[in-house]
């Protein structure tokens, strides 16, 4: 693969409600489309899914952008390579930056895909027919809670995931495991027990199916001493930046599942990688979420079409969070279920007409 031209697209879109976590609440998407056009004229698409503030992990959208347009692209298209795992191997003299990379890495899975003329997921080796979906509700009383998880049950969803925090907890989802029984569910703490990890233990009784990073990014010796004392299954994200620190979770204990999301690791080079890691130590893996647009979900739907996802994860439908986003077909959740798109590359095309509606900068960069 030769690539001759990348295009980034900034684009900014409200989202249906504000989405409450405990570590802020979130009411506009910014993001960045990356376009890698190579010699032959196939097009991919990556996405940057970093927030505008740092408070998920360090990186924002201005940091993603100076990183992409001055150090990515000039290595991509200054070389040429034979797979897409090259070009995540290609950054690797690049301390890491993981959305930055993820978006370049992203795209050129897309092109490779295309010049094979196969979808995505089936380039990587997917072999899952149905992907196993679930939403996230980030509300900051327990009656909306409770009103979001009766609407998306209408829906079909099977599993739903809970933000909570301290006071928005035990009681919460004792309510929640209360009003609906047979639903799977589980709890996202976004680091919030920092320090105040005993508050959690409470929790513990729920029979919750897992509870995702409880404790710091940092904190992987503090996860393992955490998941001796409770019978809940602890699920890192924020911990798991790369390859790398996914090692290091499985030789301290620090959880039992770990949630992949391409964005934060680094590409779907590194996702891939640490889903066949996961893989040979029986860590569970499921797919995370990041409030995408369309590119990201197409992105997140290949990569759970791999044997390892066999827990539900957050990849929801497209109206989840948008009136109208920036691809189409939209993906669509059926009986808790997303049928893999099987056009060639991602699989969904770019609506020029709301990509031009929704764009607050463009830049083409050129070999
Ligand atoms: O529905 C989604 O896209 C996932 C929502 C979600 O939980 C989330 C959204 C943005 C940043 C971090 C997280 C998280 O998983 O912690
Ligand atoms: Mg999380």
């Amino acid at each position: 693969m030769k690539f001759t031209k990348v295009e980034l697209h900034v684009i900014q879109m409200a989202l249906k409600a504000p989405f409450v976590t405990s570590l802020g609440i979130v009411k506009e998407r910014k993001g960045i489309i990356v376009e890698l056009h190579d010699d032959q004229g196939h097009i991919g698409y990556g996405e940057s899914v970093a927030f505008e503030t740092p408070w998920y992990t360090e990186e924002t959208v201005k940091t993603c952008f100076h990183m992409i347009k001055d150090i990515l692209a000039p290595i991509v298209l200054k070389q040429s390579y034979e797979h897409p795992t090259e070009v995540f191997d290609s950054f690797n003299t690049i301390r890491k930056n993981p959305m930055a990379k993820a978006a370049v890495d992203m795209a050129a899975w897309d092109v490779f895909a295309k010049i094979h003329q196969l979808p995505l997921h089936q380039m990587i080796g997917g072999t899952r027919s149905d992907i196993l979906a679930g939403v996230v509700v980030g509300a900051s009383t327990i009656d909306e809670v409770l009103k979001q998880i009766q609407a998306f049950k209408a829906e079909g969803y099977e599993r739903v995931k809970i933000k909570i925090g301290p006071g928005k907890d035990y009681d919460w989802m004792k309510e929640i495991r209360h009003s609906f029984p047979e639903l799977s569910i589980l709890a996202d703490a976004n680091s919030a027990y920092s320090g105040v990890e005993d508050q959690l233990l409470e929790i513990d009784e729920l029979g919750l199916q897992m509870i995702e990073q409880p404790l710091g990014q940092d904190d992987l010796v503090d996860h393992a001493r955490l998941q001796k004392k409770m019978v809940t299954p602890i699920c890192l994200d924020e911990s798991i930046t790369s390859l790398h620190a996914a090692k290091s979770a499985i030789a301290l204990q620090s959880g039992r599942v770990i949630n992949i999301k391409i964005g934060r690791v680094g590409g779907l080079t590194e996702a891939i990688r640490i889903h066949d890691l996961c893989q040979k130590h029986g860590i569970q893996v499921w797919c995370g979420g990041m409030l995408e647009f369309g590119v990201s979900r197409a992105h997140n739907v290949a990569l759970a079409t791999l044997s390892g996802f066999s827990i539900p994860g957050d990849i929801s439908s497209s109206s989840r969070y948008w009136q109208e986003d920036i691809t189409t077909p939209d993906v669509v959740v059926e009986r808790g279920r997303i049928l893999p798109f099987e056009g060639v590359g991602i699989g969904v095309e770019i609506n020029r007409k709301r990509l031009d509606e929704v764009r607050i900068h463009h830049e083409v960069l050129i070999k």
